[in-house]
């Protein structure tokens, strides 16, 4: 089998890798169409300065140790792995020889949808969390902008059926986002396998 393509992302106190044909086109565009149809989606409220919004998203949470996520100021409670989502958790572990307990699902149904500036940095995932985080759907911008010097910036695109891979320190030094684009693009759906103590 050929070996799977990794590119290194050049980023100071990060380690964070890109494998962008993790799955192939014909495979991510099958998985998208079943996750978009089997996910149980919600569409929770955030509270920003005393303001309450719908999210800019809709998300599902699933686990297979019942522990609940919260992070900005949303509890979610998992369902328990599809037996989809179980193939896709053990071929990201044996690729990121990580083993997760929990993944959030994501849907951007277009580009309005959006995840605004954070960290994945919830005492939950221990120091230091290893974070996979899988892209099926639209290609989507992603950005990266370091905490301590903000000129410090890493743009890229999450391709379909691609795996980026952060871990070490990334959490602490860098933010994240998925912006807004006013580029009528279709719906991308993401997951991040994380590890919930
Ligand atoms: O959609 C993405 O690629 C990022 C998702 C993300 O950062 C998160 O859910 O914490
Ligand atoms: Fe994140």
């Amino acid at each position: 089998m050929a070996q799977l393509e990794s590119i290194v992302l050049d980023l100071p106190q990060a380690e964070v890798v890109y494998f962008p044909n993790f799955y192939d086109l014909e495979t991510a565009n099958s998985i998208f169409n079943r996750l978009k149809t089997e996910t149980p989606w919600q569409q929770d409220k955030i509270t920003v300065f005393g303001k309450t919004y719908d999210q800019p998203r809709l998300t599902a949470l699933y686990g297979n140790n019942g522990k609940s996520y919260t992070y900005s100021n949303i509890t979610m409670q998992p369902h328990p792995f599809s037996a989809l989502l179980k193939k896709i958790k053990t071929k990201t572990e044996e690729t990121t020889k990580t083993s997760f307990t929990t993944c959030l699902l994501n849907l951007y149904r277009f580009g309005k949808d959006s995840n605004g500036w954070h960290a994945d940095n919830e005492k939950e995932l221990g120091t230091n969390p290893i974070i996979a985080s899988l892209s099926f759907g639209a290609p989507r911008a992603f950005h990266f902008k370091n905490k301590e010097n903000k000129h410090l910036k890493h743009k890229m695109i999450l391709e379909n059926g691609s795996l980026l891979l952060m871990k070490g320190t990334t959490q602490h030094h860098w933010l994240h986002q998925i912006p807004k684009t006013a580029k009528p693009i279709g719906p991308r759906i993401n997951l991040t396998f994380r590890t919930i103590r």
